[in-house]
């Protein structure tokens, strides 16, 4: 799929802004703090609902303002798409898609699919277990909603269960209901557990080759789901060797006030040659690693959808060298790309066409066809 154009009202820098998009490339360039990001943000925000910087709504709506408007419109293989979003300080955000006002907002996602690479997805490797399960979650939720819905009814049913524990402490007469709240976490932690599974599974052939391409076979890269569970063929397997763990784990959860097993806890190993990257990688196969998970990802929704997913790319293009930049352009021919620089060097060495480049200044944005 692809965007044909953009409309901005009141959105963080900009007052009133119409893009209209090149079906391949985008390049945003200027200095810093200018409102390159803010474009993608806006992008993302069609897709996912919400912002990947803030999850603050009120933050995206311009100073001194009180609502913000954002739509793209763009094509998919056998449809348009039509995307807008109404952000308001005092009310709920609304959300149209193709005329159509959702009841839900998470009924948004798989409309626009997207992938963003930026220097915090270098996180997604180097930081602890809760940026890998928030990247497993926002890919499998983009292809499907229903996850999405359950990982939600996951979190509060932990919420209430750990609650729970926390009143047994005290009141060993509440021990009665946690049967229930058990069974729910059960049922739902089991539906993620085997989604998850079945993410990595697929995503870790496709990153391994894509990696293998970036490095020139020099390296090897593995990611391997990591849970607490053990995971067995079939859900009700799974499920029952679910509820083992949880028994086994009563006394320490009643000890801790919390729920120490279950997908909450899950983690994705990433290995290189076999070596455990999290601890062990350098800056440079960290995030080369980080780049080919996401390429893979896009394949992934490709696979999933029928769809290419727009790809945005904040800033971090200069920190790959001009080879895998290079590797980048070329490996994603069929994928409409947006990338925000403060560089423009690199820009002649890609030989990029000028009419792919957009000039940011001061929220005013200037293109060779405009
Ligand atoms: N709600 C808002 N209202 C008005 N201006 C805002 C709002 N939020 C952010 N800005 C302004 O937007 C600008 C930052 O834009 P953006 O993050 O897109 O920068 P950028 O061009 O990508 O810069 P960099 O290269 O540093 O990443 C800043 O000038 C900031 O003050």
């Amino acid at each position: 799929m692809y965007l044909e154009n953009l409309k901005l009202i009141n959105f963080r820098n900009y007052n009133n802004l119409t893009l209209n998009f090149h079906a391949k490339i985008n390049v945003f360039v200027g200095n810093n703090a200018q409102g390159k990001t803010n474009i993608l943000e806006s992008i993302y925000l069609t897709s996912a609902g919400k912002s990947f910087r803030t999850t603050k709504d009120r933050e995206l709506i311009k100073f001194d303002k009180d609502q913000a408007y954002i739509k793209v419109e763009g094509k998919k293989r056998y449809t348009d798409i039509v995307v807008a979003l109404k952000l308001d300080m005092n009310k709920k955000k609304q959300i149209k898609v193709n005329g159509v006002t959702l009841t839900k907002n998470a009924e948004i996602l798989n409309n626009v699919y997207v992938v963003v690479f930026s220097p915090e997805d270098l996180k997604l490797i180097k930081e602890g277990p809760s940026e890998r399960r928030k990247f497993i979650d926002n890919e499998i939720s983009q292809m499907k909603p229903n996850y999405f819905y359950h990982l939600t009814q996951y979190n509060k049913v932990l919420m209430q269960r750990n609650n729970l524990l926390k009143k047994i402490n005290h009141h060993r007469k509440y021990m009665d209901t946690l049967h229930v709240w058990d069974e729910k976490l059960l049922e739902l932690g089991t539906r993620l557990i085997k989604e998850r599974e079945k993410f990595v599974q697929r995503i870790n052939p496709l990153s391994r080759l894509i990696h293998r391409k970036i490095t020139e076979s020099k390296e090897n890269l593995e990611v391997k789901y990591m849970t607490n569970i053990d995971v067995k063929n079939t859900f009700e397997a799974t499920m029952e060797s679910f509820r083992c763990k949880l028994k086994e784990s009563l006394t320490i959860d009643l000890q801790r006030g919390s729920t120490t097993v279950g997908p909450h806890r899950d983690d994705l190993g990433v290995f290189v040659n076999e070596v455990d990257i999290r601890s062990f990688g350098s800056q440079g196969q960290q995030r080369t690693s980080a780049l080919s998970l996401k390429l893979a990802e896009i394949e992934l929704i490709k696979g999933e959808t029928g769809e290419y997913p727009i790809l945005l790319l904040d800033d971090v293009m200069s920190e790959l060298d001009i080879n895998r930049q290079k590797f980048l352009i070329k490996a994603l021919r069929d994928v409409q790309i947006f990338i925000t620089t403060t560089e423009v060097d690199y820009l002649n060495q890609l030989e990029l066409n000028e009419e792919y480049v957009f000039y940011v200044k001061n929220a005013v944005v200037r293109n060779a066809s405009i």
